[in-house]
């Protein structure tokens, strides 16, 4: 069978992880890893968090339900946390970027509370994602995207599409 990567796609919520997963699932066929929903179908959500209105979620529990499948590779991981997966089994992180002021409009449009909504406005100006995807990985497998406008959606879907277009072809010489 031919080999196939792995992808993350990360980045503080709102940045646009769903929509770029699901059109990328589209172009590639890798297959599109919603990592809330993971953890939703498997019960990994440990404790509610009262104050920022979110589930903790059990790390363990959650890479034991998924281990088998991705390590075969093909995966497009949608999550805002992106430094638990083992290396071994990601190929490329992209961290999705988007301007402070646009993501403040994204997120409002949620009903995210008022803490909850500059936790996030905050995470995104610190960088906090991509810093924790560079600390995680190598570096040359880490890129950022910028998510701001429409635009960027298809040119960004475009990129990486060829990014794995190329991935293939490098990984899978002898086999044709
Ligand atoms: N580059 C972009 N340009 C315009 N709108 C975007 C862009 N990226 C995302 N959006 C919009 O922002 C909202 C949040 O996107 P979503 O993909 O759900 O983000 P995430 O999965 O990171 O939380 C959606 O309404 C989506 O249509």
């Amino acid at each position: 069978m031919a080999k196939l990567p792995t992808i993350i796609i990360t980045g503080t919520p709102g940045t646009g992880k769903s929509t770029h997963c699901e059109l990328l699932a589209e172009a590639t066929g890798l297959k599109h890893l919603s990592i809330n929903q993971v953890a939703k179908d498997n019960n990994c959500y440990e404790t509610f968090d009262e104050e920022l209105k979110s589930w903790e979620v059990d790390e363990d529990k959650l890479l034991d339900a998924i281990e088998d499948d991705v390590k075969k590779g093909g995966y497009i991981i949608d999550w805002h946390v992106c430094d638990i997966f083992p290396k071994s089994w990601i190929d490329l992180v992209v961290v999705l970027r988007t301007d402070n002021t646009v993501l403040f409009d994204r997120l409002k449009a949620r009903d995210y509370s008022d803490k909850k909504l500059d936790e996030n406005i905050d995470a995104e100006i610190m960088q906090v994602i991509l810093e924790e995807a560079r600390e995680a990985y190598d570096e040359d497998i880490v890129i950022e995207l910028q998510s701001n406008e429409t635009d960027e959606i298809e040119s960004n879907v475009e990129r990486i599409t060829a990014w794995v277009e190329q991935w293939k072809a490098n990984n899978n010489e002898s086999e044709d």
